[in-house]
């Protein structure tokens, strides 16, 4: 029966079926024996996705239920599953109960796939550290964690603590400043602005401690080892949606139980030479500022704020002045119109892995490239109703393709999206392909480069005014020099962000006219001159910025969306695969 220290088999049951149980080094099948069946079923595991294994029937979710006999073990492993939309990134938790002809059969299959459990889990996480919101999204972070995510930690035997917060900001000071031994990485339960708590104090104290400085745009940062898992529980949980496929905690527990590593390519924001702050997602100005800058007002809206701010702001029609310069990537390697799609073991972003960090020796110790030359800067201006940088496609649920559907998530790249002022009909018409399969690139006011650095800056004149001091103060109604001046145009001015600051009463970064202008925006009359960064979802405190793509700087608990997950293939519209996607290779 036994035939050496990996392999196993032997005859089991499940329900009334036979079958021939086989468990090698890499897979646990079983197969049903009934020869008089023509089509005899037959289900292999990949060890890889085996979650546990435990005596008796066991049930895990929705809840857990222990009927203890002598001669049956459950097992537990990833199922794929059909979700909405025809969505096959969904993972639930498949569970097989098998019942063997005595307890001692039972007791070997129960020894054997632990220990080939044991084996196939080296680079599992054995103990996380979690971070859940109790206000994200729509406030259901905790029990998410413990009816969800927490039965499954256990039945993989990982040990989790558990941190709830009590205000912002205390997930990414705790990972910067507390003793992270025996760590395997760091889980939050919430929506982007949790992740990117997480993504600071991950990034922030791995250069601490490799004694590096954020701050120097030019400094190379050092990649983190210690990954990060998202269990979405937000308003937007637009990282895991645009990493996994799909919004689904489940989904989420299983890929960091099975320990799956996928890098990230981080941007990080500069103002004169000082970090500001780290984005994966997107870095807009314009339209996406607004959009967010709006939204604020609106948060009792939950969610659906983003939807009314987003009319809001159309409505308004807004173009802004300013300069663009840009340092382009290799063209030879991709383009963002190349109708690629990044999925799960995509090749362009394992090839830029061996550019990225070429192997410095024979040992496996990778080190960042620093040898390519930069290459030319290129520069641009005009009216822009958008200007976006985002690392990743940027795929959600309302833009299923993304901001950038042919963009890589670890290519050491970003998409810079330029749509110039147009109409308010092309502008929609824009907006509106997002939520298609047409290309939102082919229209004459919008362009697309693959970037590794991005600069802003606002016309000669409009320039920004620095040197004010710091300290922090939200900005309240009434600050509105138009509000002042009777200019507004109904009702009265509302500042529009909890999050743009002023310093102690002094404004911090922007001239005054401008910030007030901005500030009012969209309840007044006048057209402000300039809008504000929408940064991962955060407001930022600067117009002018300096953007860097670091490749690969963080790792998730993900592996990339699998093919067909919470997307649509290039079919329809006048995007058309021309074989060289990466469904094709
Ligand atoms: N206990 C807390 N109290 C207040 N704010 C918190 C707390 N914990 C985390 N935060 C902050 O709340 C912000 C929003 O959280 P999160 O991203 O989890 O939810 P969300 O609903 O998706 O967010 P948003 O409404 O901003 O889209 C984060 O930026 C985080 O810093
Ligand atoms: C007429 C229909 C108009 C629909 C317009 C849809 C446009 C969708 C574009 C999706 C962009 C997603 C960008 C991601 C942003 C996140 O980084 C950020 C943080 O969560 N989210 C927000 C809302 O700023
Ligand atoms: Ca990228």
């Amino acid at each position: 029966m036994e035939i050496d220290s990996e392999w196993f088999e032997s005859d089991l049951w499940v329900g009334k079926e036979q079958y021939r149980a086989v468990l090698n080094e890499l897979y646990f099948s079983w197969t049903e024996i009934d020869k008089k069946k023509r089509e005899r079923k037959s289900v292999s595991v990949p060890l890889s996705e085996f979650i546990g294994v435990e005596e008796g029937r066991v049930e895990i979710l929705p809840q857990r239920k222990v009927e203890e006999t002598e001669r049956h073990f459950t097992v537990f492993t990833v199922k794929r599953s059909r979700g909405g939309r025809g969505s096959t990134g969904l993972w639930t938790v498949g569970r097989t109960q098998f019942c063997c002809n005595g307890q001692d059969l039972r007791d070997h299959w129960v020894r054997h796939l632990r220990t080939a459990l044991r084996k196939h889990g080296a680079s599992r996480p054995r103990r996380l550290l979690v971070f859940i919101n109790p206000f994200g999204g729509k406030q259901r972070g905790r029990q998410i964690y413990q009816s969800l995510v927490a039965p499954l930690f256990e039945l993989a035997g990982i040990s989790a603590h558990v941190v709830v917060t009590e205000k912002a900001n205390q997930a990414r000071d705790h990972i910067l400043k507390k003793d992270l031994t025996g760590f395997d990485g760091v889980v939050c339960v919430g929506g982007d602005g949790m992740f990117s708590e997480l993504l600071h104090g991950v990034i922030g104290r791995t250069q601490q401690e490799a004694g590096l400085s954020e701050h120097d745009p030019a400094v190379t940062l050092q990649p983190c080892n210690l990954h990060i898992g998202i269990i979405p529980a937000g308003s937007t949980d637009c990282v895991c949606f645009a990493t996994v496929g799909v919004n689904d905690p489940v989904t989420s527990t299983l890929h960091i139980i099975i320990g799956d590593s996928q890098p990230l390519d981080v941007c990080s924001v500069h103002h004169l030479n000082k970090l500001v702050r780290y984005s994966v997602s997107l870095v807009g100005y314009g339209f996406y500022g607004d959009v967010l800058a709006e939204s604020e007002r609106h948060r009792w809206m939950g969610p659906l704020r983003y939807d009314y701010s987003g009319c809001l702001v159309y409505l308004s029609n807004r173009s802004y002045a300013g300069m663009v310069h840009f340092l382009p990537a290799d063209p030879q390697l991709s383009s963002p119109r190349d109708n690629t799609r990044c999925l799960s073991g995509c090749r362009v972003c394992s090839e830029s892995t061996e550019r990225l960090f070429p192997q410095s020796d024979s040992s496996s110790q990778y080190s960042q490239d620093s040898s390519q030359s930069e290459g030319e800067w290129v520069s641009t201006e005009g009216r822009f109703r958008c200007v976006s940088l985002t690392c990743m496609s940027s795929s959600c649920p309302r833009s299923p393709l993304g901001l950038s559907p042919s963009a890589h998530l670890a290519d050491g790249t970003g998409d810079l999206i330029l749509v110039r002022d147009t109409h308010p009909l092309g502008f929609l018409t824009y907006l509106h392909r997002h939520t298609t399969t047409e290309d939102q690139f082919d229209l004459p006011f919008v362009e697309v480069h693959r970037v590794k650095a991005v600069r802003f800056s606002l016309p000669p004149g409009e320039e920004e005014s620095e040197g004010e001091e710091e300290g922090e103060k939200v900005m309240e109604g009434g600050d509105c020099k138009a509000e002042q001046e009777g200019e507004r145009g109904g009702g009265a001015c509302r500042s529009i962000s909890r999050q743009y600051l002023t310093s102690g009463g002094k404004q911090r970064g922007i001239n005054n006219h401008k910030k007030r202008d901005f500030l009012c925006v969209p309840c007044c009359s006048r057209a402000p001159s300039v809008s504000v960064w929408n940064c991962d979802g955060e407001i930022l405190p600067y117009t002018e910025i300096l953007c860097r793509v670091h490749g690969q700087l963080v790792r998730l608990f993900a592996r990339g969306i699998e093919d067909g997950a919470g997307t649509r293939p290039f079919t329809g519209g006048n995007r058309k695969c021309k074989g060289r996607c990466v469904l094709h290779t």
